[in-house]
């Protein structure tokens, strides 16, 4: 959790600079605002979002992260989100893979089903902790939820209108009466023993401890809310991994697997991951909070080349440039035609991430999405 205390995110490390984008803008449909919006969104696919309005929801996310964290794991673990490929509930350190050769992540999640906090206390998926139960969620979940989603449709109806898509075409597709992916997560990783400190930090880099494996998002959009540094991006057409600096009343939103599919590859879905804090800041405790909306259950993953000539131009472009049969076969099967709905590629990245499931590097390439796009 943020105290004044927590040392500055250090300068002279390489950081990957973002866009930043006005959301007040946004909603008043100023054009240049919005231009703004898709250069981010289809160069790196990761933005600043200012004026978004939700740092009070966010603070007390944080204070609900902190009450569930601070229960035993014993009690933690009746909540776990369990092996089968769901994702609400509780995340245990060590559960999930982070790279093909199965090292453990050092990160602990609680997730919470926007479906869950918007009929609260009408159970959808599951029920919840205590803490969050009882004193959370209608309090905070559910404003959180609600002002988030909001946010996230404003921005989906803007790439909508971009995309040269028929009105509601993408809002159609995440309908919050429909069941869908969507939640709100809180992160825990906890600060290295003092003593530990200093062995972490002379690690050489390229090996660095994941809290969270390179991967791209699942859903449609993510709003993240940074306190300390760790979120790492893998810039388009390089082998450097850069952290994104956390600006204070700045969310950090990026773009999903869904909308790199559904835009045929136009809109970008970047390669992220989680490293410990930078320089002084390792020594403490990181927290981080994320809405993701992401599609409902049933919707197709697929381009919406027959929606949109933009989208039909940049597929038929995408596949006339394949060098190899090879690579435009990966392109056909990530931008055009997954042959899976929103709901069963969710439950099949989040199951083959899992270590109780893990067979060998096979069950890695199972779990992923459209990372092995470069
Ligand atoms: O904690 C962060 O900064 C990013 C988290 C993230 O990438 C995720 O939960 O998918
Ligand atoms: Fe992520």
């Amino acid at each position: 959790m943020e105290s004044p205390s927590h040392p500055p995110f250090p300068d002279d490390i390489p950081t990957h600079p973002l866009v930043v984008v006005d959301y007040a803008r946004i909603v008043a449909e100023d054009v240049a605002e919005v231009d703004k919006l898709w250069e981010a969104a289809t160069n790196l696919g990761f933005w600043y979002l200012k004026n978004h309005g939700v740092e009070e929801e966010a603070n007390g996310m944080f204070d609900l992260g902190a009450a569930t964290m601070a229960l035993p794991l014993e009690e933690k673990m009746r909540y776990e989100q369990g092996d089968d490929g769901s994702s609400f509930g509780y995340k245990a350190r060590g559960s999930v893979a982070t790279d093909a050769s199965g090292t453990q992540d050092t990160i602990e999640f609680i997730n919470i089903s926007a479906d869950d906090a918007r009929s609260f206390p009408k159970v959808i998926h599951r029920s919840y902790p205590p803490p969050i139960q009882e004193n959370f969620m209608e309090r905070i979940a559910q404003p959180f939820v609600r002002k988030s989603t909001e946010v996230n449709t404003v921005l989906l109806a803007a790439f909508e209108k971009r995309l040269g898509l028929p009105d509601g075409a993408l809002a159609e597709r995440h309908d919050v009466c429909e069941n869908s992916g969507s939640e709100a997560r809180v992160t825990y990783v906890k600060a290295p023993a003092s003593t530990d400190a200093t062995s972490v930090m002379a690690q050489p880099s390229g090996k660095e401890t994941l809290a969270i494996g390179a991967h791209t998002d699942f859903g449609s959009l993510s709003f993240l809310h940074n306190r300390l540094g760790g979120l790492q991006v893998l810039p388009p057409g390089t082998d450097q991994w850069f952290y994104v600096r956390p600006i204070p009343g700045h969310a950090i939103c990026n773009l999903g697997d869904a909308m790199a599919i559904f835009s045929g590859g136009i809109l970008r879905s970047n390669i992220h991951r989680v490293v410990p804090p930078p320089g002084e800041q390792r020594k403490f405790d990181r927290w981080s909070l994320v809405f993701f909306t992401r599609p409902g259950d049933s919707v197709v993953l697929r381009a919406l080349t027959d929606e949109s000539p933009l989208i039909a131009k940049a597929v038929s472009d995408a596949q006339k440039d394949e060098a190899s049969a090879a690579q435009a076969s990966n392109v056909v099967k990530q931008f055009i035609e997954t042959g899976e709905t929103a709901g069963e590629w969710f439950k099949r990245r989040i199951k083959n991430q899992r270590i109780n499931n893990r067979k060998g590097p096979e069950t890695w390439a199972a779990s992923r999405g459209t990372e092995i796009r470069v």
